[in-house]
Formats: C-alpha cells, sequence, structure tokens
C-alpha cells in the first residue's frame, strides 16, 4: 500500500496538474490507487473453497489462515482510509482548487476538461461524480451494519424491516458491494487526468479476485442444489440443543473439525447458517449439534419439534425421530466442507481441546476420529499378533515369507496422537447429554488412555466453594475405586467450578517434556485469551511448547 501510494504521489506530484490543485491531487490519486489494490485483496480471504483448499497445502504453514476474517477486517479498514482521503480530497480540496484557478492555469488542463472551466456542479455529476457518491453511500451502509456491534446485536429495525436480526441486516447489506463493485469498474473508466487506457488500471486488480469470487458464489450454488440430504435421526436435548443426522453425499469429504452451512426451507429459503460436523470422516453419516440462539435457530427447532415424538425409555433425547417413528422430516440441505482451525489436529502427537458448551462441536468430531482409529488400530494389531507369532521362530523353523511381507505392511500403521485430553466447560448437568453417546464409546473403546475426557459444571457452586471441593472429593474417590463417574456415570470425569488452568497446564508440560502440544479451544473470546496467554508463559519456561489455535462461533 505504501508503495502503491507514494508510487502515484510522485508521479502526480511531477505532473503539471500539481500547479494547479497541489497536494490534494497527488493525495487523492495515491490514495485510489490503495483502493484498486485493497478492493481486490479483500475479496480474497472470503473465497471459502479456495482457502479450505488451500489450508491443505504447504502455504498452509507460511500463511495464518485461521485468521482470515481479521484480514478482511484489516483490508476493510484500510479501505475506509483510502475513501476518506480519496473523496475527502476530491470534493473537499482539488475540485475548489479547479473551478477557483486562474484562466492562465487552467489553459494546461483544458484538453481534461474542456475550454470552459468546470463548475462545482459539473464535476460533481459526471460519470466519476455519480458513481463516487453511490459507492460512498453503498460501503457507510454495508460498512455500518458490518461492525462487531450491529452483527451481534439484537436490533430492533422499523418496518417494513422489523423482521431482520442483526446479522441478517449485515448479511443482506454486505451485498451491497456488487453494486459498489460494478460502479468502481465504471468510474475506473472515467477518471480524470487519464486518457490512456493502460493507465486505466482498476479493472486489472480486480478481474481475478472478482472472478474468483464469483466462482466461489456458482460453485456453492450449483453444490447445495447437489447436497440435499435425507434425515436420519433427530434428537433434542436439555439445554435447547438439536441434533441432526443425516446422510453423507456421496462426494461429501471432511476432516474432523471443519464446518459445513446448513439450510432449511421451511424455516427459510435464504438463509445459510455454519455449524462444526460432530461426525468423523470415518463414519457413514453426517451430523451436527445446534444450540438454539436466535431465530432462525429456534425456529429451526419448533419445525423439527413438531415432527418428533417423546423419546423412547433408555435412549437419550427428549424428543426424537429416526427411521423408527417414519415421520416425514422437514428438507435439509448443506454446503461445504469448509476449512477451520480445528482440522490442523493431526499436526500434532498431543492434543488439548478446550471446548466451551457448544464450543465442543468441532472436537467431537476429532474424538470420534481419534476412537475410530483406535478401534482401527486394535484390529490391525490383533491381525497383525495372529499374522506374526511372538515367538521368535527356532532353528530350522522357516516363517513364510508372503505373511512376513504383509504383516510389516502393517506395522507401518501407527496412531500419529499419543495423548488427547479433552476439557469441556458446560453450565449445567443436562449438556452432558448432548454428547453422552460418544463420550461413553471413547471411554468404553480406549483401552490404553490416548484421550483423556474431563467436564466441568461451572453453575454448581461457586469456585472455591467448600461443597464444590468436597463433591471433588466424593468423585475422585469413587473414580479411584469404581472407575466410573458419579455424575455422568462412566469415565468421563466430572468436576464442579471452573477449571484450574494453571494446573492443567502444568500437569501436562510436566507430562510431556519437549513435545509440541496442539492447544485448540473454542468458546468465548475472555477465556480463550486466558489459555492463549498461558501457552504463551508456559512456552517461555519449559521445554514443552504450546501452540494455539482459537476459534469462537
Ligand atoms: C464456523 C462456525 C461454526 C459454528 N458451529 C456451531 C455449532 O456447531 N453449533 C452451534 O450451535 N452453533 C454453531 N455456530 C453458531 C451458529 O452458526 C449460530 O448460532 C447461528 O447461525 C445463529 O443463528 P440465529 O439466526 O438463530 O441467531 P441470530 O440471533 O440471528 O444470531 C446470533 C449470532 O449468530 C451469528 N450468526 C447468525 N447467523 C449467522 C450466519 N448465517 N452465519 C454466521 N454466523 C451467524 C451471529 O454472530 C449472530 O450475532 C457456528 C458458527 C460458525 C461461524
Ligand atoms: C469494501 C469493503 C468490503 C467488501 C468488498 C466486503 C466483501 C465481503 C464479501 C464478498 C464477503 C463474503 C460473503 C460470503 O461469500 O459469504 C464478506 C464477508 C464478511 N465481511 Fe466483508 N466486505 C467489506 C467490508 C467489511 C467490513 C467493514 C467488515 C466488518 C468490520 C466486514 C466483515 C465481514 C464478515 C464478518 C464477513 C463474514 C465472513 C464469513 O464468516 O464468511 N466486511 N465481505
Amino acid at each position: 500500500m505504501a508503495g502503491l501510494f507514494t508510487w502515484k504521489f510522485i508521479q502526480y506530484r511531477n505532473r503539471y496538474a500539481f500547479h494547479v490543485m497541489g497536494y490534494c491531487l497527488t493525495t487523492a490519486k495515491g490514495a485510489a490507487e490503495t483502493l484498486k489494490l485493497n478492493m481486490a485483496l479483500i475479496l480474497l480471504p472470503v473465497c471459502r473453497n479456495t482457502i479450505t483448499w488451500l489450508r491443505s497445502t504447504r502455504l498452509a504453514r507460511a500463511l495464518p489462515f485461521d485468521d482470515n476474517i481479521n484480514f478482511h477486517k484489516t483490508i476493510a479498514a484500510a479501505i475506509v482510509v483510502g475513501v476518506i482521503l480519496h473523496a475527502g480530497n476530491h470534493i473537499t480540496c482539488d475540485f475548489p482548487r479547479l473551478i477557483s484557478s486562474s484562466d492562465e492555469k487552467y489553459q494546461g488542463l483544458q484538453r481534461y476538461f474542456g475550454d470552459t472551466k468546470p463548475t462545482y456542479l459539473d464535476l460533481m455529476r459526471g460519470v466519476e461524480g455519480i458513481t463516487g457518491i453511490i459507492m460512498v453511500v453503498c460501503m457507510v451502509v454495508a460498512f455500518v451494519l458490518a461492525t462487531h456491534w450491529f452483527r451481534r446485536s439484537l436490533v430492533k429495525f422499523p418496518k417494513p424491516f422489523d423482521r431482520l436480526t442483526g446479522f441478517n441486516a449485515f448479511w443482506y447489506s454486505h451485498h451491497l458491494f456488487v453494486i459498489v463493485y460494478i460502479l468502481l469498474i465504471v468510474h475506473g473508466e472515467f477518471l480524470y487526468l487519464i486518457h490512456k487506457w493502460y493507465n486505466k488500471t482498476t479493472w486489472m486488480y480486480l478481474a481475478v479476485p472478482v472472478l474468483l469470487y464469483v466462482g466461489e458464489r456458482s460453485l456453492r450454488a450449483l453444490r447445495s442444489g447437489h447436497y440435499s440430504v435425507r434425515l436420519l435421526k433427530v434428537a433434542i436435548y436439555p439445554g435447547n440443543v438439536l441434533t441432526l443426522q443425516m446422510s453423507k453425499p456421496a462426494a461429501f469429504r471432511h476432516k474432523s473439525g471443519q464446518y459445513m452451512f446448513v439450510q432449511c426451507p421451511a424455516v427459510s429459503p435464504f438463509e445459510w447458517h455454519p455449524f462444526s460436523i460432530t461426525s468423523a470422516p470415518g463414519d457413514d453419516y453426517l451430523s451436527v449439534h445446534i444450540r438454539q440462539l436466535g431465530d432462525w435457530t429456534r425456529e429451526l427447532k419448533r419445525v423439527f419439534a413438531a415432527a418428533c415424538e417423546p423419546s423412547v425409555a433408555g435412549k437419550s433425547g427428549l424428543l426424537r425421530a429416526d427411521d423408527a417413528t417414519k415421520k416425514s422430516l422437514p428438507k435439509l440441505l448443506i454446503d461445504g466442507p469448509y476449512g477451520a482451525p480445528a482440522q490442523d489436529y493431526k499436526k500434532y502427537d498431543v492434543l488439548l481441546l478446550v471446548g466451551l458448551g457448544i464450543g465442543a462441536t468441532p472436537f467431537i468430531s476429532i474424538l470420534k476420529d481419534l476412537l475410530n482409529n483406535i478401534v482401527k488400530m486394535e484390529e490391525e494389531n490383533d491381525t497383525l499378533s495372529e499374522l506374526c507369532p511372538p515367538t521368535v521362530p527356532q532353528n530350522g523353523e522357516r516363517v513364510d515369507l508372503a505373511t512376513l511381507m504383509k504383516a510389516s505392511r502393517r506395522v507401518k500403521w501407527t496412531l500419529k496422537t499419543t495423548n488427547a485430553y479433552f476439557y469441556w466447560v458446560t453450565r449445567e448437568q443436562g449438556s452432558f447429554d448432548w454428547f453422552k453417546g460418544v463420550m461413553n464409546e471413547v471411554a468404553e473403546s480406549d483401552q490404553r488412555g490416548i484421550i483423556e475426557m474431563h467436564n466441568y459444571l461451572t453453575s454448581v457452586y461457586e469456585e472455591g466453594d467448600a461443597r464444590s471441593a468436597l463433591i471433588t472429593m466424593i468423585q475422585a474417590l469413587n473414580h479411584a475405586k469404581n472407575g466410573v463417574d458419579i455424575v455422568s456415570g462412566t469415565r468421563v470425569r466430572t468436576h464442579f467450578a471452573r477449571p484450574n488452568w494453571k494446573k492443567v497446564f502444568t500437569k501436562i508440560s510436566s507430562k510431556h517434556p519437549c513435545a509440541k502440544i496442539g492447544v485448540f479451544y473454542c468458546g468465548a473470546p475472555v477465556l480463550g485469551q486466558e489459555v492463549g496467554k498461558l501457552c504463551h508463559d508456559f512456552n517461555q519456561r519449559g521445554s514443552t511448547k504450546f501452540e494455539f489455535h482459537k476459534e469462537h462461533f
């Protein structure tokens, strides 16, 4: 940006027009050059399919793809500065200087503006003026509605927009950028003080990113038509969580930690909402866990609750629908999968997964994937010990070469993850039902103790409360005696009050000296900062290195 600004600034500093309009002109033109670059750059971090693909390439080592939206916002901020400098200088400084210039000075600019000096109105109502004004208006609306405050707020809009929520207002207004891009290309063709076609470079900056983004949107539209899924199971849990289990389209390949968009025409034919995929890549179905938050998720629950029946004794969930109930369920469309920070878990031997409430969803898929691999590994090992008898062949005894070859191929098959620690912090005990099935399975199948699971219930007693300490002690005794937790009824350890993160980090770092540990966090930013800071602090102290990845939804 600095380079482009300086280049244009110097170019116009050396032109005749500088003697008429001065530094207002050089600044306006310098800013315009950065705007062209930034309007191109801003589209790249929101090309989700491209980024998902790039995450799996070597580029992921150099570029922080997890920060794509922050990059998008930073470029947006640079655009705000660019627009202020560009439009501000034209409107308040160089236009007035041009129209008030002496006839003698104006003569040198006649070939650009005509024989008679233009008025202020002439300049404003030219193509560049009109397109510029409309772009600024569209941008102001879209920028204001895109601010964090609006996106996250529950502002009530006046009629006829009263059904819009903050996020939807942001989403729809963001599409004003389609108009902005069309106008920007037109604006770039009618620039004053530029006649030669090769100096009109706006379209050159924009061509590739705009085409890439148009391709992305077309792909999404095409794919969503193909990805109409059949619902296999629906369950509604305490804590207002809805689980949807659906058939997996043949071409759908995801990694644990990734997310997908879901659309339900019975709720809204326009809205697509993102949800982490909770099933593992090896499962033959897809599943999502959806917590009710606003209008769309609430309506989704209502629509599905109408098609559900009370749960059969022994099955978890308050209401259920599956093949047995034979009720017709609303149609569902999906789009994805898309990349997310947690998908990098395979890079590490030791994992620390921290989920807050519904933020556990990306990690459930990881746990399931680990579990599937553990089961597969156990099976492989059983086959291996059958193929390769533990006793060393005695003198004269022969081992079939084919058997040995087969066995050696199998020996290579190992599980990269040696340890995974899952910390799930929830408000109430009922939340445990959301993922009870998976946790039970993990606890039962993971005989080697690769996965350690902790559930923290924070709404029972305050931290430091004597009752909390007492229950924790009873829990620990029971766990030691029976290996079973009294709250969860499984090997998952339930704790009362908030986790002591420092202790958790101390324990893990002393257990894994010199290891590189992948710390994945999904939840409210406040705790994310704390966990991130602990990673940084522990990295300064010992040989264990913690690499922090966070996500927030
Ligand atoms: C990558 C990702 C993964 C997610 N995974 C899960 C999950 O596994 N389980 C779960 O319960 N929730 C998940 N969410 C959050 C979920 O998408 C929102 O809770 C849901 O879209 C809320 O919609 P609403 O209309 O009911 O609520 P609203 O009141 O309209 O919105 C509440 C908040 O949700 C966000 N939001 C709303 N609509 C969208 C949208 N279309 N796209 C992105 N964000 C939106 C906004 O920040 C908004 O402030 C995830 C979000 C993201 C970005
Ligand atoms: C010139 C300015 C901008 C342009 C051209 C632009 C363009 C876009 C585009 C094309 C998308 C992708 C939508 C999609 O395909 O899903 C997007 C998403 C988004 N933009 Fe912008 N934007 C601009 C400014 C801003 C600003 C000022 C903010 C906030 C401060 C912002 C925040 C976001 C967010 C949060 C998303 C959602 C990304 C996601 O989760 O997929 N944008 N923007």
